[in-house]
């Protein structure tokens, strides 16, 4: 009831087909139960995320001035810095405390869905202050993509649909690596001002690592704000609403929060793994059946990304009401 389960998915890279389907079971199992649960024995390395992190530190560091050259809010494709206050995950809430560096899949000028000007489409912005910055970053994409499709593939096991449909719908996603740094709480200033409000993702599956400062809540069945802690080595991974209603409903998006700590700065860094734009997000083979019949209607992962932008961005508020 109050303890997220913690999987091994190392059997998922050895190749044993009863293997996969025991890991597949325990996924299917959390993801029905929890929509959230923590993974151990994935390939990332500690040296990468420590490298990683050392990265998030210099770049917050920097003057704000230069963190502004890349404003998320001026991106036409929602790449860059955000700074503190531009992101409202509870609207009951005040913007979140946190300042972000989000980047996507890499499209250059040349590539057509960037000359159809696709809202999502685009270059990523790296700062150029910090040498190896971009190199570092486009390599991490790459791996935790992989990671992403290799849980897909056990979750498409569990689902008992062809083994590569998540493969084919995740080519040139519209996926997001993250970097989050959280500000001490001021308790003297603003004391009901959170991390991260409490919200639902909006993608399919959401890989989070965090430090070691603390602070992550989840919720539980009974509705009660559970701590989601630091375990060294691990993922918090978590279904997005996108994969709730693709899965009928089958999978749950978790409503989860940040409360930051007090006295220290806390670091994570999220994987938002979202399709191809054109997906076609309707009930999957293996979710519905007669007495189960699709309670949604078919969307497309862009539309759906689109309309969920429109409620955390009050930028993105503004700039729709100029244009309506
Ligand atoms: N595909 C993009 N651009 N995703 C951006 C990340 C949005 C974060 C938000 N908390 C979420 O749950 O998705
Ligand atoms: O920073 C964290 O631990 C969680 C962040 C989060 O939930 C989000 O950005 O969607
Ligand atoms: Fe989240």
């Amino acid at each position: 009831m109050n303890q997220l389960p913690i999987i091994d998915i190392s059997p998922l890279y050895s190749g044993h087909e009863h293997a996969h389907l025991e890991v597949a079971r325990q996924i299917d199992s959390a993801c029905r139960e929890w929509g959230f649960f923590y993974i151990e024995g994935h390939p990332i390395s500690a040296a990468r995320v420590a490298k990683l992190s050392d990265h998030a530190r210099r770049f917050f560091a920097l003057p704000a001035e230069q963190k502004l050259e890349i404003d998320i809010t001026r991106s036409r494709h929602h790449r860059g810095y955000g700074a503190i206050a531009t992101e409202q995950l509870d609207p009951q809430q005040p913007a979140d405390l946190k300042e972000t560096f989000d980047m996507g899949f890499h499209m250059s000028a040349e590539h057509p869905d960037v000359l159809a000007g696709k809202p999502l489409r685009g270059p990523n912005r790296h700062p150029p202050q910090i040498p190896g910055w971009a190199e570092l970053m486009e390599g991490h994409y790459r791996d935790m993509h992989d990671l992403a499709s290799t849980l897909l593939r056990a979750i498409a096991l569990a689902l008992g649909i062809e083994r590569d449909f998540f493969d084919r719908c995740f080519a040139e996603p519209i996926s997001v690596f993250r970097m989050i740094h959280y500000p001490p709480r001021l308790t003297a200033t603003r004391p009901d001002q959170q991390g991260a409000g409490a919200h639902t993702d909006y993608g399919c599956i959401t890989l989070l690592h965090q430090d070691q400062a603390g602070g992550l809540q989840v919720q539980n069945v009974r509705g009660e704000w559970i701590d989601a802690p630091p375990i060294e080595g691990t993922f918090v991974v978590n279904i997005g609403d996108m994969m709730a209603r693709w899965s009928n409903d089958r999978y749950k998006s978790t409503p989860h929060r940040v409360i930051s700590p007090l006295g220290v700065d806390r670091y994570s860094m999220p994987f938002f793994a979202e399709p191809h734009p054109d997906t076609v997000i309707s009930c999957l083979p293996g979710c519905h059946d007669a007495s189960n019949p699709p309670k949604y209607p078919a969307t497309t992962c862009e539309a759906y990304m689109l309309s969920r932008f429109a409620e955390t961005y009050a930028y993105r508020r503004e700039a729709d009401a100029k244009a309506t």
